[in-house]
């Protein structure tokens, strides 16, 4: 079976311009990923890897370059493309479910239909039993794991993935990325996710 190319980063380089002078941060970068892929980028600190996830989510313009989304320009953010950054975000006001909601609720979209699909999302993953716990009653993975159902609640294809294990402990990392890719193949996402850490990716 042929696979569909779902992203095309072509060319793409970034300039920052401050009062300071010039940042290259990207230098003509090109990848293609393909539906169902789990790509990962590893590589030190500061080397352009929140950048290229940025401009991937349309949220920072390339100063050359482009990237396809399923053959269109991306020129804006895109409810194909979901974002899950280094930390988890949930507030620690509402309930885990409650948080699963956010990204619904921000779009107008909770109803008996959509809720039912989040408390799923909840029980096949293991936190059904919590969704009407607070974050700060749950361990850091767990959060985490809130945190990734928060972004599919949105059933974006593509998601984009930003050091998210970073603020775990090792251990509870090397679990999570494990746990985390599982997800990512049961729900057919195609996923990028960068990190320095090369432990994290293989896990991946
Ligand atoms: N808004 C900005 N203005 C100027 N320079 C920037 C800006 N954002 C990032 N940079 C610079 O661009 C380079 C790449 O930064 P970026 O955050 O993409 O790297 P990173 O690999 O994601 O690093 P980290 O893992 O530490 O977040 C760095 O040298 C950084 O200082």
């Amino acid at each position: 079976m042929e696979q569909r190319k779902v992203m095309e980063i072509k060319n793409v380089s970034m300039i920052y311009h401050t009062l300071d002078g010039e940042t290259e941060a990207l230098k003509d970068i090109s990848l293609d990923i393909y539906e169902g892929e789990i790509v990962v980028l590893v590589g030190p600190s500061g080397c352009g890897k929140s950048t290229l996830l940025s401009i991937v989510a349309g949220l920072l313009k390339p100063s050359s370059g482009k990237v396809l989304i399923n053959g269109k320009e991306v020129k804006g953010t895109n409810k194909d493309v979901g974002y899950m950054f280094q930390r988890d975000h949930l507030f620690e006001w509402r309930t885990i479910l409650q948080n699963a909601l956010i990204g619904l609720e921000i779009q107008n979209k909770v109803n008996d239909e959509t809720i039912a699909f989040v408390e799923n999302l909840l029980e096949t993953y293991g936190l059904g039993e919590f969704k009407n716990h607070y974050p700060r009653q749950l361990s850091g993975g767990m959060r985490q794991r809130a945190a990734l159902i928060r972004t599919l609640a949105l059933q974006p294809e593509i998601l984009l993935l930003d050091e998210p294990f970073s603020a775990l402990d090792y251990q509870t990392r090397l679990r999570i990325a494990d746990e985390i890719g599982t997800i990512l193949k049961k729900e057919k996402k195609t996923a990028l996710m960068v990190t320095h850490d090369i432990a994290e990716a293989i896990c991946t």
